[in-house]
């Protein structure tokens, strides 16, 4: 059974849909009590956070994190993480999923702050740099998932190897959020999944399957 586990001062049981989750933040944005950016600083360092809280051992050497950042939000919380282990003297490479111009600003703006100093590279080359990897970070697609994986995804997805630790922002890419079933034929293969402010309906799923599932609070 996986270890579902809270994290900081959070009471709430409540399982929200994705639609529920987007209200929620779209809500919060709206009133001016947070913004979009504030939120996805806050995700990835909480992110960073419990992935480090879940495996000391990354934190005794100068460890290696391949992240893979999807055209949406979700790769926006990956860019923050980069930058957040790259301060933190890790070797850090970024593979990206679409074109920069069709971000959301939030991650537009986390991805240019990224290649201001470090390249970015085409999703299609992970394959062989996932191998040396000591963390491997999911943040392609998160709650904004809307159909399944194509082929050059899936290609990628099926390199992911086995013997490192495989970490997901939100929920495991291919993942649908509020049925939990696997959209095509594949899903990132998460040890850990750090979700934000609630669970979702893909949580107890991926609990059941062995993931360890985190939930944080990021200012909601
Ligand atoms: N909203 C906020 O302030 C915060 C959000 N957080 C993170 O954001 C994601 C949700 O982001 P969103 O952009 O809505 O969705 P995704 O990033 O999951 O992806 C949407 C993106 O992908 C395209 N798309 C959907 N399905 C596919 C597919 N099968 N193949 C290719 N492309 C696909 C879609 O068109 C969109 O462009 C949430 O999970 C959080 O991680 C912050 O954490 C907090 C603030
Ligand atoms: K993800």
């Amino acid at each position: 059974m996986g270890e579902m586990k809270r994290s900081g001062n959070m009471s709430r049981d409540a399982v929200l849909t994705a639609a529920e989750m987007r209200k929620l933040e779209t809500d919060a944005i709206m009133s001016g009590r947070v913004s979009g950016a504030e939120l996805m600083a806050c995700a990835g360092e909480r992110a960073v956070a419990e992935t480090l809280s879940l495996w000391p051992d990354l934190q005794d050497t100068i460890s290696r994190a391949v992240i893979l950042c999807g055209p949406g939000n979700n790769g926006g919380d990956g860019y923050v993480m980069a930058g957040i282990l790259a301060g933190r003297g890790w070797q850090v490479d970024v593979f990206a999923l679409g074109a920069p111009t069709r971000l959301p600003p939030d991650a537009r703006a986390n991805r240019d702050l990224w290649a201001a100093e470090c390249p970015v590279h085409p999703l299609a080359d992970a394959a062989d740099a996932m191998a040396s990897a000591d963390l491997i970070v999911d943040a392609l697609f998160g709650i904004g998932l809307a159909r399944p994986l194509d082929a050059d995804v899936v290609r990628v997805l099926r390199a992911v190897p086995t013997s490192t630790h495989r970490m997901s922002v939100d929920v495991p890419s291919g993942y649908d959020t509020d049925t939990g079933t696997i959209l095509g034929d594949i899903a990132f293969p998460a040890d850990l999944t750090v979700t934000f402010h609630s669970r979702k309906p893909v949580h107890s799923v991926l609990e059941s399957s062995g993931c360890v599932v985190r939930v944080v609070d990021i200012g909601l």
